[in-house]
């Protein structure tokens, strides 16, 4: 596009596709460089002998937050993705009990459910989600779309009003807030599990968090038909339409920057890149966005002074756990497991320690989690055979090693037992026609994650709304981050809305709400290019 401001941005996961259509959408001429060979990131798509396997998420939360964002391109949700609402939920298997606890899909069904487990836990359960509700709100409207580049916007009536309400919420733990509600374990273990989501644990993330349960009690879980690789190939068609050039195989090896003239930062020239023959090239740009792992982009791609999150500032933080993933293709249909079937250890507690606690260690039993999407969609599995995908949360050390040790694939066999034991299903390990594993340091080596963790920087206090790390360079000018590991934080829609805070950066946009849909070119932008072509 003649004039128009060049941008490069670096992963081509939900973060890198979403980002690179809003900027070309906004009227940058983008180019996309991810090093695997397929777009993607953690929510790949592995195919084998008919199987369709996601290799990462499986929970599809905060529907509006999707929708939003495919508004943003003047399309929707419906138009892109055929999504089905779960009915139930999920089921929950419990150690030592045979009876697994089903949750629904409606707000009404949960709060019977929880009268019919702990008299009294129905009403507590409308107040726990009346709070949940709240804070979603809050934090929707006040914090997920804040750049946090001024914190004057924050200030507003509402957010003042609450302020013992929000300190308490920050400064006291999921697990305490929840048993202030209920005693029976297994309820405050439903309660508890959306900290998994967060990287973080009940024990360490702030209550603010029960707005999680907001999503999965009352808002529903939803699955997009075809498997979540669905969501990425929607969003890359859209980039693409946008005037993305999109490039696979394609490893970034520096950020390149520009001597400061005085008084001012560098700024960034462009990129390096190798291809898959090993060939360097370099790529100049007007800026820069990386959405690969902080960690990575800091302190690999730019030199140490330079680096704005440097070695020093990572020994200092708590990174998410990592995961052993076995994705199974098994013969025969498996009625004992949902959708989504959640297992948890009556050893809770330690389970949790285990994985963010140094000495680390590989809880066994383990609290885990499996997918199975044929339950919802036969076109990821051949017929007569069930997909499955389970989910070890492990720590973040790639020396526990990845697909090809054994300890790994130990791992996997324990879980497998696991599940076949507590579900009932004697004969699983019989069924496995197809078994594919990836491990922590397969999380380090395929997509370069800060020690192998699986979802990046833990949502602990001092990790999470304007504690964890901005989107922005502090040394170089022009150089932007979006993804897991910046703000908002972890998960699909958090990395949408990542996508979305680049652009109100550029733009000098500090409100705290979405940006109005769709996305109208900037005048900024816009004069640039005016200039440029005037040139
Ligand atoms: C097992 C698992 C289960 C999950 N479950 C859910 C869920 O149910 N619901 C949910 O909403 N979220 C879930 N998540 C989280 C969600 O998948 C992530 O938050 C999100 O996909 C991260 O996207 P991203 O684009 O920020 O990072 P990534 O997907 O990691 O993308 C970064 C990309 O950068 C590339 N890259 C790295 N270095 C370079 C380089 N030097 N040059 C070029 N490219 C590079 C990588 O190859 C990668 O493709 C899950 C994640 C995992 C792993």
């Amino acid at each position: 596009m003649t004039g128009a401001k060049s941008a490069v941005v670096i992963g081509g996961g939900i973060s890198g596709l979403a980002t690179s259509a809003l900027l070309a959408r906004d009227g940058y001429a983008v180019t996309l460089l991810e090093k695997r060979g397929d777009v993607g990131g953690r929510a790949g798509l592995q195919e084998r002998d008919g199987f369709r396997f996601d290799t990462g998420p499986s929970w599809y939360l905060m529907p509006e937050v999707f929708d939003h964002f495919y508004r943003l391109l003047g399309t929707s949700a419906a138009q892109q993705l055929d999504l089905v609402r779960l009915d139930p939920g999920y089921r929950v298997f419990f150690e030592g009990r045979s009876e697994p606890v089903t949750v629904a899909a409606s707000r009404e069904e949960n709060i019977a459910l929880f009268e019919s487990i702990e008299s009294g836990a129905g009403a507590a359960l409308e107040r726990y989600l009346d709070s949940a509700a709240l804070t979603y709100e809050m934090a929707k409207k006040r914090f997920l779309y804040s750049t946090f580049e001024s914190f004057l916007p924050l200030f507003r009536r509402d957010v003042l009003r609450r302020t013992r309400l929000l300190v308490r919420l920050l400064t006291e733990s999921l697990d305490k807030f929840t048993a202030r509600y209920f005693r029976d374990d297994r309820l405050r273990q439903i309660l508890g599990y959306p900290a998994v989501f967060l990287g973080s644990s009940p024990f360490s993330t702030p209550s603010m968090y029960h707005l999680m349960s907001h999503l999965d009690l009352e808002d529903g879980v939803y699955y997009p038909r075809g498997g979540f690789a669905t969501v990425i190939d929607t969003i890359a068609a859209l980039a693409r339409g946008e005037g993305v050039d999109i490039r696979t195989d394609a490893t970034v090896t520096s950020i390149d920057t520009r001597a400061a003239a005085s008084g001012r930062k560098p700024s960034v020239r462009g990129v390096t890149w190798t291809d898959s023959a090993g060939e360097s090239h370099s790529l100049a740009a007007d800026l820069v966005v990386s959405t690969a792992d902080l960690h990575h982009s800091e302190t690999r791609l730019l030199p140490e002074a330079l680096q704005t999150y440097p070695e020093s500032y990572w020994k200092k933080k708590t990174a998410g756990p990592s995961a052993v993933l076995v994705s199974l293709g098994v013969s025969g249909s498996l009625p004992e497991l949902d959708h989504h079937s959640l297992f948890f250890t009556s050893d809770w507690k330690h389970n949790f320690s285990q994985i963010f606690t140094e000495p680390t260690s590989v809880p066994s039993p383990a609290s885990l989690y499996v997918c199975k999407p044929s339950a919802s969609d036969p076109s990821v599995a051949p017929e007569g055979s069930e997909n499955l995908f389970i989910l070890v949360p492990v720590p973040a050390d790639p020396t526990i090693g990845g697909r090809a040790d054994d300890a790994v694939q130990r791992i996997a066999d324990d879980a497998i037992a696991q599940v076949a034991e507590w579900a009932g299903v004697p004969d699983l390990a019989d069924r496995v026609l197809v078994r594919e594993v990836t491990g922590p340091a397969d999380f380090a080596s395929d997509l370069n994650t800060w020690k192998g963790t699986a979802l990046g920087p833990a949502h602990i206090l001092t990790q999470s709304a304007f504690f964890r790390a901005g989107n922005v360079s502090k040394k170089v000018d022009g150089l932007l981050y979006a993804g897991g590991s910046s703000i908002p934080g972890i998960g699909l829609p958090m990395c949408l809305i990542s996508a979305e805070l680049v652009i109100k950066r550029l733009r000098g946009d500090t409100s705290t709400e979405a940006m109005p849909t769709p996305l109208t070119r900037s005048p900024a932008v816009n004069r640039a290019r005016d200039a440029g072509a005037r040139r």
